[in-house]
Formats: structure tokens, sequence, C-alpha cells
């Protein structure tokens, strides 16, 4: 793949932390923001105080709002703004992507009134660009500080995967190539809502084994629905799927683990920050009644999100289900 300016689209957490490591690596990189103060900071004072206080950015890292500017000389675009609002902010700036540049989505997530996944609205806003898929265990301050973590770069063309995985890994950050998009998609998406119910469970106080269980009854339903949308079992037991839910089921780090646990809790969740899994967590319920796939947790997140059945309610939902054998 042709080295030359890589441009990341979103001055989150996520967007901040990937385009300082690459900007670290010394590749020439580019941060699109809309928030003019965030642009301001990274620029001049080498942070971004709303969602990665406390950490300092590499010196060389430049970030603007101007989007035909940015990416004017793009040859390879990162999309890493929340799955919900992906359509919107790729119309908006769709004259200005470089047709055939390849654009690696970085949002986990499906689309909630739709159940696309992020590549097939990436396929109907920007049909000359390739789509590609960045997933796996990283939490953005890990990444900002300079930690190491490895994640699953997927495209469907198997040598554009593998180009993307060259042209992404850093020292700190280690792609390993996929041709199963789906997979990789699906993985990500579905381990948030898992992320929240393991919150949920620790907040309620329902102790270590339940939490245990939960998780790996939860990643039962992830593999199912996974492999109903055409994933690979074997995508799914990777990075995207289990090594996500492995670093985001066990850390308060995780915002949609902390959403769950204050869902637990019962604290009010307004103000709270961004959780994914929320809005997945509806679509994910439809696409399962859909395909008849069997997911109760999922079902069950989803219906004390939505205020229809308390935490205590859908434990004894759970628990009292005909019993089945594990395999089935
Ligand atoms: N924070 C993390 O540790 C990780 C996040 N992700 C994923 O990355 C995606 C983005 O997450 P974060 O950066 O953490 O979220 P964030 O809440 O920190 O930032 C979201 C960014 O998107 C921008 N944005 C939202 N709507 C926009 C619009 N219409 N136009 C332009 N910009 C808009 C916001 O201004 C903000 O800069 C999510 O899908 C998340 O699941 C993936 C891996 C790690
Ligand atoms: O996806 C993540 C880490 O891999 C971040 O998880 P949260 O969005 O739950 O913080």
């Amino acid at each position: 793949m042709k080295r030359g300016r890589t441009v990341v689209l979103g001055g989150g957490a996520w967007g901040t932390a990937l385009a300082n490591t690459f900007a670290a690596a010394g590749r020439e990189t580019l941060l699109w923001a809309r928030d003019a103060a965030t642009i301001e900071a990274i620029n001049s004072r080498g942070e971004n105080p709303r969602y990665l206080p406390g950490i300092s950015l590499d010196p060389t890292l430049r970030a603007t709002s101007d989007a035909a500017v940015a990416l004017e000389r793009a040859t390879l675009v990162l999309a890493v703004v929340p799955a919900q609002t992906l359509r919107a902010v790729l119309g908006s700036l769709a004259s200005a992507i470089p047709g055939g540049v390849p654009v690696v989505i970085c949002a986990k997530g499906i689309e909630r009134d739709t159940g696309e996944l992020p590549s097939q609205v990436l396929r109907s806003v920007l049909p000359g660009n390739q789509p590609a898929s960045l997933s796996g265990p990283s939490f953005a301050t890990d990444l900002a500080r300079g930690l190491p973590t490895a994640v699953t770069v997927a495209a469907q063309d198997r040598t554009l995967a593998a180009g993307l995985s060259a042209a992404l890994s850093t020292p700190r950050l280690r792609c390993y190539s996929s041709d199963d998009l789906t997979g990789v998609e699906v993985g990500g998406a579905l381990k948030n809502v898992l992320a929240l119910a393991a919150g949920a469970a620790a907040g309620a106080g329902l102790g270590a084994s339940a939490q245990a269980a939960l998780i790996t009854r939860g990643f039962v339903e992830l593999r199912r629905l996974g492999e109903a949308l055409g994933g690979r079992s074997e995508t799914l037991m990777g990075l995207s799927g289990l090594g996500d839910l492995m670093l985001t089921c066990g850390s308060s780090q995780s915002r949609n683990f902390a959403y769950g646990e204050a869902l637990g809790r019962s604290e009010d969740l307004n103000g709270r920050p961004l959780a994914e899994g929320v809005a997945t967590a509806a679509i994910a319920v439809r696409i399962a009644r859909e395909r008849g796939v069997d997911a109760p947790i999922i079902e069950a997140v989803d219906a004390i999100l939505k205020g229809e059945q308390t935490i205590r309610e859908a434990v004894t939902a759970l628990m009292t289900r005909p019993l089945r054998h594990e395999a089935d």
C-alpha cells in the first residue's frame, strides 16, 4: 500500500489516541475534528483535555476542522466517530474523501435504525471507497499513554487487509489482518452489549460467579448471532470478539461496563460518556428475533435499558429458563 497521509476523522478519545499513535511512529497524520477548542488544545498544547485528560500527546500531531484541506492528499482514512453518527459524518465529508482510498472504520456498533454494520453504511454513503474495520481490545487511554496492544484489521479483500495491517501497525499497536469483515464488526459491536450486562451484574452485587457465567453464556450469544450474520467462529474467538470481551467485561475503564455498573446501582444515567452498547442492544434484539437466534442475555440487557424489566426480574427469568445441553 502506498504510504502517505493518514487522516483520522473524529477528535474524541479513540480518534485522538489512534492519530497520536501514528504521529508518534513518525507517520504523516492529520486529525479532523469539529470542536474548535479540541483542535486548539491539540495544536498549541499537545493535549485533548475533554477526552484524554492528563495525557501528553506527541508534539508532531496536528488537528484541523478543514476537511477539504485535510483529506485532499489522504492515502488512508480512519473513521472514528460513534456508530450511530457514522452515516451523517461520512455523508457530510463524502465529497472531500478521495475515491479509491480505503476507509478503516474504528466504531463499534450496529446502526440502530437500519441494522446495518458500519461497513454497510460506508458502502452506501461512499460506494467508491473500500471499507475496512479496526477492532480489538484497546482502551484509548492505554494506547494514548503508549501502552501496547493488538487488534484486528479486516477487509473483504485479503491483500487489502494485509496492506492495512502493515500500514497501521506501530511498535505499540500490533494489527493482525483478517478477511472476515463481518465477524470483526459483529464481535466489536456485541461485546459492548455484554459489557453492559457484566457491569450491571457487578453494580447489582450479583457476585463473581454470576459475572463469569454471564460473560460465558453471553459469548455464546455473540458467536451465534455473529455466525448468523456471516461471521466466522474463529474470528469471533479472536481479538475483536473474545479478546475485547475479556477487556471490557472486566474493567470499569470501559464506558459500557461503567454504564452497566451505574444501572446496577440504580444511579442517574444522564450525561454519562458514550456507551455504544445501548443503541446496539436494541437493534441486536431485532436482528436476533428476525434470524431466529436465541439471545436471552442480549434481550435482557435491552429490556433493562428500556425499563421493561428490573435486574432482579431479568436474573430470575434467565435462571428459570428450560434446562438445556450446554453445547446446543
Ligand atoms: N474510547 C475507546 O477506548 C475506544 C472506542 N472505540 C470506538 O470508537 C468510536 C468512537 O469512540 P470515542 O472516540 O471513544 O468516543 P468519544 O465520545 O470520546 O468521541 C466521539 C467523537 O465523535 C465526535 N462526533 C460525534 N458526532 C459527530 C458528528 N456528527 N460530526 C463530527 N464529529 C462527531 C465527537 O465530537 C467526538 O469527538 C466508538 O464506536 C467506540 O466504540 C473503539 C475502541 C476503543
Ligand atoms: O472498545 C473499547 C476497548 O476495546 C472501549 O470500550 P468502551 O467503549 O466500553 O469504553
